[in-house]
């Protein structure tokens, strides 16, 4: 029989044991503790009960994603991510890649916008390239698409609220001072870059996907054979939050190299780290590798809402000192791999920052990456280095 990720109790966690304003109390300590759990061995696990899987905002946010989907192509294309030089917006089938192979899906892509926090001095632009990711989003107006903005932003503050509350958690599970994570986030306690005394700059992304059925997408022929919906990866940011549909196809790999299928659950979001958060707890809290399979004769679309929360672009990522960290977190990790080493298909650390610099760079080094579409189009001096 499959493993699945189901199947393991450990990597059910229960949102609704954590109190936010007692987190001393039982309740928030057990939650705590299954956190510790689930975080020190695969860093993947389902969130029941969280304010995404509210069944009213699910239906809304996916219904959504539907209606964008099944619109035509031109309409789609209104708001083309090659239009933005933000990388937010609509991502044609086939345009994006993963360790330089094409994915099999399509995508919108959003960010967040405030008036204060954009920037257009093309000398400030030069020196923190990371500072062209902030900018408006690209929506369809509510005549085309409603709800759009909307929908969109509703899930955007509840997804950034959660994320607060999980690093919450993640600091008293690893037993360091209360900000110690948050301040990755918000900057508050230090390690900021001045950009124009703006303070930290907050930063997060979300994408609403469709993984499509057939040889044949919006005119575009589907690489023969490719099953890469995504291709095996690392998230390069802080946590993710993702809302998958019953479609299957998402897979985790385990520390032995195995793939284990995640199946949807009803009232369940996946959670699983970014690599930032491997690299400031030194490899104790594991970003998991993961990936979509697009099965070349799957029957039906999977679609998903994947929400990623991204350290401050102008915060400089350190890593926790070992003697902050309770002992116990490293017990349980020691314990658990018995010396063994992680079997993984993707690189260690591709996604770790240089020396001394902010976070920014290494979300700039992703787009650039990721989108060549938007790379070639606004920034070729940057890919031609
Ligand atoms: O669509 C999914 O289920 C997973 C997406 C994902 O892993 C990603 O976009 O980073
Ligand atoms: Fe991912």
């Amino acid at each position: 029989m499959t493993r699945t990720l189901a199947a393991l109790s450990e990597y059910h966690i229960d949102f609704s044991l954590w109190q936010p304003h007692s987190p001393d109390s039982p309740s928030s300590q057990q939650f705590v503790a299954a956190i510790r759990r689930a975080a020190s061995g695969l860093g993947f696990f389902y969130l029941h009960n969280s304010p995404l899987s509210d069944p009213t905002r699910r239906a809304k946010m996916f219904d959504l994603v539907h209606r964008f989907f099944a619109l035509p192509i031109e309409t789609r294309k209104q708001i083309d991510m090659a239009k933005s030089r933000h990388f937010r917006g609509f991502c044609q089938f086939g345009d994006e890649t993963t360790l330089y192979k094409q994915d099999m899906r399509d995508q919108v892509d959003y960010g967040p916008y405030s008036e204060s926090a954009f920037f257009t001095d093309p000398e400030l632009l030069t020196k923190f390239p990371y500072l062209n990711l902030l900018g408006p989003n690209q929506f369809l107006d509510d005549e085309v698409l409603e709800g759009h903005a909307a929908i969109v932003t509703d899930w955007f503050n509840q997804s950034t609220e959660t994320c607060r509350q999980l690093t919450t958690a993640l600091e008293a599970a690893l037993g360091v001072e209360k900000g110690r994570l948050l301040k990755f986030l918000d900057g508050e306690g230090g390690g900021v870059v001045d950009v124009c005394g703006q303070g930290a700059l907050p930063y997060a992304r979300m994408k609403t996907i469709r993984y499509p059925v057939g040889d044949i997408v919006d005119g575009i022929e589907r690489e023969k054979g490719s099953e890469q919906g995504v291709g095996a990866h690392k998230d390069s940011g802080w946590m993710t939050l993702l809302s998958p549909s019953e479609v299957a196809g998402l897979e985790v790999q385990d520390f032995d190299g195995n793939w284990l299928p995640v199946e949807y659950i009803e009232g369940a979001i996946v959670f699983n780290f970014g690599q930032q958060v491997e690299y400031v707890t030194r490899g104790l809290f594991q970003a998991a590798t993961h990936r979509v399979v697009s099965r070349v004769d799957a029957q039906e679309t999977r679609f998903s809402v994947a929400w990623f929360a991204l350290p401050a672009l102008n915060v400089k990522m350190e890593p926790l000192e070992e003697a902050e960290i309770d002992g116990e977190v490293r017990n349980i990790w020691t314990s658990a791999r018995q010396g063994q080493d992680i079997v993984c298909d993707v690189p260690k650390g591709d996604m770790f920052p240089k020396k001394e610099e902010e976070h920014g760079m290494v979300a700039w080094r992703t787009f650039l990456r990721s989108h060549k579409q938007v790379a070639e189009a606004w920034y070729p001096d940057a890919i031609s280095k």
